[in-house]
Formats: structure tokens, sequence, C-alpha cells
């Protein structure tokens, strides 16, 4: 059997040693003593602490909050015990260590560890308040560990890595609005946006897919660009095209892939310049402004008549307001900013808004082509083939037609056969329609030639 005495003595005897030592040195004395062995022990100790403490006076310390999140991804496979929370405007589970839960981690070969560290505090006697405005109870922080020899790469390297992927996370994670203005404010408390539209359901030509995804993923990658080449860090979209080929579906796809909060502005509610101003500056970073009809809302004239028109007094929303809001320069004061125009007469907006830089990307919604099609039917009616394509695509090469009557003919209720015999009956009748149409527009250009070849005569 197991001896225990040997043990059980020699605890006896460190018991006996503390009292000794307690008893016969003064209690100021011991505490310099244990200070200085503290002292000496950390300083040929191998390792160097960081704390992060979660407040900063009265404010939050951001590199806290990013802890909190980043150790939220390995909390949950590495520790035993975690919390888990959902808040209200969050997408996903959260998790965060528990108190005095270690984690490790691993950062281009470098071992670090991280503790959290909670002191209870009497509530009564300190200011910090939590995320629901109750009290704090306890002071907490985290202890970033690791070897001396890395110190510097921890500073200059590891905690903005982290601070980073924490961005990402929180950005990825939170549910995006819809703000839309009244007079001169954003709507104080906007809804969740909660369009379902996303790029794998957008019926749109594959290429043109492709090239707008890319498109907005070199972009949000862009900072460093932006930053070289001493640009603003947003991009110009105008979208035309006919109704219903899907600008404002594009723009929820849009809005739906980056994560970004969508500022629909309603430029005849917003009254002058100065309040365009104002609402572009009340805007959150990565986010989109979204004008719908721009060609509707605002007197697209010739800028040099408009300064006649419009002074300062008539409270209008001028084009030139609208170039400012765009490309002026406290437009720069936000980053990642999108803006997207949309109108279905291209033709008739004011050149100065094509404007390279204005407008870095303009992209045609035309009709129905097959492709799209395609993709309206799988989201409809869930299928990928069926025998009357065929059919199908001939008639989408001989008659216009917008998704949005394609989307209409495959809602009804009826299984994917009698959908697709109905809309092959809807693009026949409208084939004919449009043959009928060619037609008379023959006939009268026929009948305008002959009037003409007989007045001539006549003049003869
Ligand atoms: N490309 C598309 N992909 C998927 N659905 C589409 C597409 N285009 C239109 N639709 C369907 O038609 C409806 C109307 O489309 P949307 O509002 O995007 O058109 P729009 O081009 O913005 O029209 P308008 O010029 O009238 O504003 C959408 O709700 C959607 O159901
Ligand atoms: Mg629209």
């Amino acid at each position: 059997m197991f001896d225990t005495k040997p043990i059980v003595s020699a605890m006896a005897s460190i018991v006996l040693m503390r009292t000794i030592t307690n008893e016969l040195i003064p209690r100021e004395v011991l505490s310099i003593f244990q200070s200085a062995l503290h002292h000496v022990s950390r300083h040929f100790s191998a390792q160097f602490t960081i704390v992060i403490e979660e407040f900063q006076g009265m404010a939050r310390n951001l590199v806290f909050e990013a802890a909190q999140i980043y150790l939220g991804t390995k909390a949950a496979v590495s520790v035993e015990r975690v919390r888990v929370n959902k808040l209200e405007d969050h997408k996903n589970l959260s998790f965060n260590i528990d108190r005095n839960e270690e984690v490790s981690d691993n950062f281009e070969g470098i071992s670090v560890k991280w503790k959290l560290i909670c002191i209870e505090v009497d509530s009564s006697r300190i200011r910090h308040y939590d995320n629901d405005s109750s009290p704090v109870s306890e002071i907490r922080s985290y202890e970033l560990t690791f070897h001396k020899k890395h110190k510097n790469k921890i500073f200059d390297s590891y905690l903005p890595y982290v601070m980073d992927i924490a961005k990402n996370i929180k950005q990825g994670d939170m549910a995006i609005k819809i703000h839309s203005n009244d007079y001169g404010c954003w709507s104080r408390e906007p809804p969740k946006f909660n369009h379902p539209m996303s790029f794998n359901t957008l019926a749109i030509d594959e290429e043109l897919h492709r090239e707008i995804v890319d498109d907005l993923d070199k972009f949000v990658r862009a900072r460093e660009f932006y930053r070289r080449t001493g640009k603003a860090w947003k991009r110009g979209y105008l979208l035309y095209g006919p109704p219903g080929t899907g600008k404002s579906s594009l723009i929820a796809a849009m809005a739906n892939y980056l994560n970004y909060d969508v500022y629909d502005l309603d430029l005849t509610a917003v009254g002058d310049n100065r309040r365009l101003r104002e609402l572009i500056l009340g805007m959150s970073n990565r986010s989109i402004l979204v004008i719908e009809d721009i060609d509707c809302t605002i007197n697209l004239q010739n800028r040099e008549d408009e300064e006649v028109v419009n002074n300062e007094h008539n409270n209008k929303v001028t084009l030139s307001g609208l170039l400012n809001a765009v490309d002026g320069l406290w437009s720069c004061c936000k980053e990642e900013h999108i803006i997207v125009f949309t109108t279905n007469h291209k033709e008739r907006l004011d050149p100065a808004l094509l404007r390279p830089g204005r407008m870095d990307k303009q992209i045609h919604l035309s009709y129905c082509n097959f492709s799209a099609f395609k993709q309206l039917a799988t989201n409809y009616l869930c299928i990928t083939e069926h025998e009357l394509y065929e059919k199908i695509e001939v008639l989408l090469g001989e008659v216009k037609i917008t998704p949005a009557e394609i989307a209409e003919e495959l809602t009804k209720d009826a299984d994917a056969t009698e959908c697709l015999q109905d809309l092959i009956k809807f693009l026949q009748a409208k084939k004919m329609i449009m043959v009928e149409r060619i037609k008379r527009v023959k006939k009268i250009s026929k009948k305008n030639i002959i009037i003409k070849n007989i007045s001539k005569q006549r003049r003869d």
C-alpha cells in the first residue's frame, strides 16, 4: 500500500514553518520580502505578460473587446468550460472563455497563452457599465503571456492581427440594417434588412455575375491600394435597365454578400444640399448608399443653368450638391463606402454624374436570357433541367421578357411542367404581339412613303 506518512509530515512542517515565520517576522517586513522575491523571480523569468483591461477610465478598451471576440473562436475547441450567448442584433452564437480559463494560441510559430482574470468588486463603488447598462460587478482583464524574446512581434503583428480578425468576425456577425431618411435624418431605429436575395438566387448572366462578385471582392480587399493612391475608399455603381430586371434585387444581393448596412436615400425628402451632406456624414463605414431612380428624383439639368435656377434660398438638392456628396472632400470621411444609383433611363442622366471616379462601374441589367432563366427555374421550381428548356431557350432569343415577368409565371400554384407550359404560352403571346407591332410599324412607314411620294408628285 502507498505510504502517506512522509507527505503528511512534510505538509505539517510547511504549516509549522509558515506559522513561525508569520509570528516572528513583522507583517511589513514579510510583505517587502515577498515583493522583492516576486520582482527577482520576474527578472529571471523568460515569460512576458500583457494585461488587457476591459475599461480604460469610463470607456471600453477596444483591445479587450477584440480579444474577447477572437478568443471566442478558439474557446469552443480549446477549453473545458465556455460561456455562450447570442445578442439580438447578432446572427451567430458567441462563445467566451470563462474566468481563470486558459486558451493557447499559436502565431507564426510563437506559442501564447491567454487567461481571463475576473476580480469581484462592490458594484456600487464602480462607475463602469455593461452592454445592457447595468453596473459591472467584476473587473475583468485578459493576460496574454509569451516568451520575452517575441515581445516586438506580439505588439507589432499578433495584436493587430487579433484586432483585424475580430473586426471581420464582428462585421460578419452583425445583422444588417436598412436605414431610410425622413427629411434630414436617418431613422432612429432602423429595421433589420431581411431581403433574402443573394448572388446564388439573383438571375443574371453568368459572366456578369462573376464580374460583379470579383469587383466587390477586390474593393473590400483594397484598403492598402486606396491608402497608397490617396483615393477615398469608396466605389460608385450605376445600375440601369428596364423595370423588373433586377436592379433593386442586385443591391440586396450586394448588401447581403458584403454584410453592409443599406442607406436608402429618398432625395425628394432631403430638403437641401446641407442636409444631404449631414446625411452622408451620418452613415456608418462599410455601408451602401442607395439612390433609386436618380433621373426622377433630381432635376438633372445642366449644371450652369442650375447655378442660376437654384440659389441658396430655394432649399433644393441640386446636381452639384449631389456630385459633392458622391466625391466632394467631405465624402472621404467614411471608409468602405459603396454608392449605388439606379435608373431606367441612363440617357437622361447628366454626363457629370457618369464621369469615371463618380460611377466606377456601370451595370446594364437587361431582359432575361437563358442562363438567367435557368437560375429562376432553380429558385422557383427547384429544377435544373427539363424537356421544355430547348423551346424556352429559342423563345427567349426572340422575345424581350424581364426576370420579374418570368418570376411571376413560375410562382403559380402548379407543378413545374405546368408552369413551364404556361411560360411558353406567355412567351408565344408576347412574340405574337411583337410580330403584330412590327407589321403595324412597317405598314405605317409604307403608308408614309406613299403619302410623301404623292405630295411630291403634286408639287412637281
Ligand atoms: N435578376 C433577377 N433575379 C431574380 N429575381 C428577379 C430578378 N429581377 C427581378 N426579379 C424579381 O422581380 C422582382 C422585381 O425586381 P426588382 O425590383 O429587382 O427590379 P428593378 O430592376 O429594381 O425594377 P424597377 O426599375 O421597377 O425598380 C423582384 O422582387 C424579384 O422577385
Ligand atoms: Mg428597383
